[in-house]
């Protein structure tokens, strides 16, 4: 249900959207105008107020730079900061529309459209402006507008309940059916490759090949054959043509992690394949048209080496249409047992024994722990204590970490004053990292704002 006092804008140079969609809306909501041409819309919107505003990407009359759509979005948003809007998109533009996103529409819809959806969109954004507007004025106006139903989201490999991983499901719901290409971001062991699974599973290419490519590992010799492929006889070691994983992807998604290690020349060339869209392999000068989607990867801080000259800002630009971040583990909360519960449940079935339960100085010792491997730390930790455990308890002493474990209780007094000094070269580093932003220092540290000014106090910093 959207909202019958809902008013609807429709803007669109194609005559059968606007009948089609006019059509659709007419029963659901109060008055919908549409408009074929986009000049007009802000003459319109002079005169009229609208709930929400759909706006097409391309119009064939205009200029065609291939994003007029933007242009429009900007000058809506420059008349009314609050206007709800959302882009219509064919699927080839679609990076396009996810790019409008961060310049303030609300969301998209692609062409073709299934109308529950294209309903349950409008509801949202209905839902939206109200919200603004109910801020803006502080009326109060009950009213019966219930968002309507999404389609569940079911990724149960995918574990935790903590808002971030919340936040990262709906995304992933979001963006995995365009063609946007997604940047994740996360120290290691934090599901990045998952993640990159989960979007390609829940892409509209979940039959076509998901191809990885770690290219940490990659030698500087063996990045352009392994990525591009060669022709028997380029280079002494080439006993055979070969075709590169980038072709070896064509039609379906390439995952490059680590993409923060790679060198700045092999930087060129990536960037180079990626806008041509073309691969050629080494000892022909034949390209071949490739058509992926792009997930990269990297527990590197990208745009901090970006503002250092070591890594490319244009190649950032090209992989980042989306981003997603994913926090270590030791932000997560309650994750972590949950975690811990379900890889349990995994390793007792794999090695025959009754599923263990955690005691409570174990669950205490395991919000505790840094988890600085992540969600691979914790996977194998289990495994061990699994293995290990004598009983179907998970004692304290069933988890020996490798890292080092800062436990209060047990540290003598030297180690005491150690421990304090590398709090405050951790503060200090950290603090300098994010330029002062406390906020931000604090998030990575795993604590407060008012938890990292105590912390401040106490080193005098
Ligand atoms: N939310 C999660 N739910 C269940 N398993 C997870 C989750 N996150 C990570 N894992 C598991 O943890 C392990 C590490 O995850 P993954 O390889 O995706 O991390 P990564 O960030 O890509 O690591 P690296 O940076 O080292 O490449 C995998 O076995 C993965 O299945």
């Amino acid at each position: 249900m959207i909202s019958k006092n809902a008013k609807v804008l429709v803007v669109d140079d194609d005559n059968d959207v606007l009948v089609a969609v006019k059509m659709l809306l007419k029963p659901e909501v109060k008055e919908v105008v549409t408009e074929k041409n986009p000049e007009r819309i802000l003459s319109i919107l002079s005169k009229d107020k609208f709930d929400v505003i759909l706006l097409d990407m391309n119009y064939k009359s205009a200029l065609n730079t291939g994003n007029e759509g933007f242009f429009w979005l900007k000058k809506i948003l420059e008349k009314d900061k609050e206007a709800v809007v959302i882009m219509i998109t064919a699927y080839g533009d679609v990076e396009l529309a996810v790019r409008s996103l961060k310049e303030g529409a609300t969301d998209f819809i692609l062409k073709p459209w299934r109308n529950d959806k294209m309903l349950a969109t409008i509801a949202d954004a209905y839902q939206k402006s109200q919200n603004k507007s109910k801020k803006q004025v502080s009326v109060e106006v009950k009213e019966n507008h219930a968002p309507a139903p999404k389609e569940g989201f079911s990724f149960s490999e995918l574990i935790g309940n903590s808002e971030v991983m919340m936040d990262v499901r709906k995304k992933i719901e979001k963006v995995a059916p365009t063609d946007a290409n997604v940047l994740i971001l996360g120290e290691n062991g934090t599901g990045k490759e998952l993640i990159a699974r989960a979007l390609h599973k829940f892409s509209l290419r979940a039959d076509k090949p998901f191809v990885s490519v770690d290219l940490g590992s990659l030698t500087d010799t063996l990045f352009e054959s392994e990525l591009f492929g060669h022709k028997k006889g380029a280079y002494t070691d080439a006993k055979e043509d070969r075709v590169g994983r980038i072709e070896t992807a064509s039609g379906g998604t390439l995952f490059l992690d680590e993409i923060g290690n790679i060198a700045m020349p092999h930087q060129a060339k990536l960037l180079t394949v990626l806008q041509n869209r073309q691969v050629t392999r080494l000892g022909t000068n034949k390209p071949v048209d490739i058509d992926i989607r792009l997930i990269c990867a990297t527990n590197m801080p990208i745009y901090e080496m970006a503002t250092q000259n070591k890594f490319r800002k244009d190649l950032i630009y090209r992989v980042n249409t989306v981003e997603i971040t994913l926090p270590p583990l030791r932000q997560r909360g309650d994750d972590i047992i949950v975690l811990a519960e379900h890889f349990a449940g995994i390793y007792a079935k794999k090695y025959n024994k009754p599923v263990p339960q955690f005691e409570e100085a174990t669950i205490k010792k395991l919000k505790q722990y840094s988890w600085h491997g992540n969600v691979r730390e914790l996977q194998h930790a289990v495994e061990r204590a699994v293995i290990m455990a004598e009983r179907s308890v998970l004692r304290p002493d069933d988890f020996v970490f490798t890292h080092f474990e800062a436990t209060p209780e047990v540290v003598s007094a030297g180690d005491a004053l150690r421990l304090d000094e590398m709090e405050k070269n951790t503060i200090l580093r950290v603090i300098e990292k994010h330029q002062g932003n406390i906020t931000k220092a604090a998030r990575e540290l795993g604590i407060t704002r008012t938890a990292l000014y105590r912390r401040l106090e106490k080193h005098d910093i």
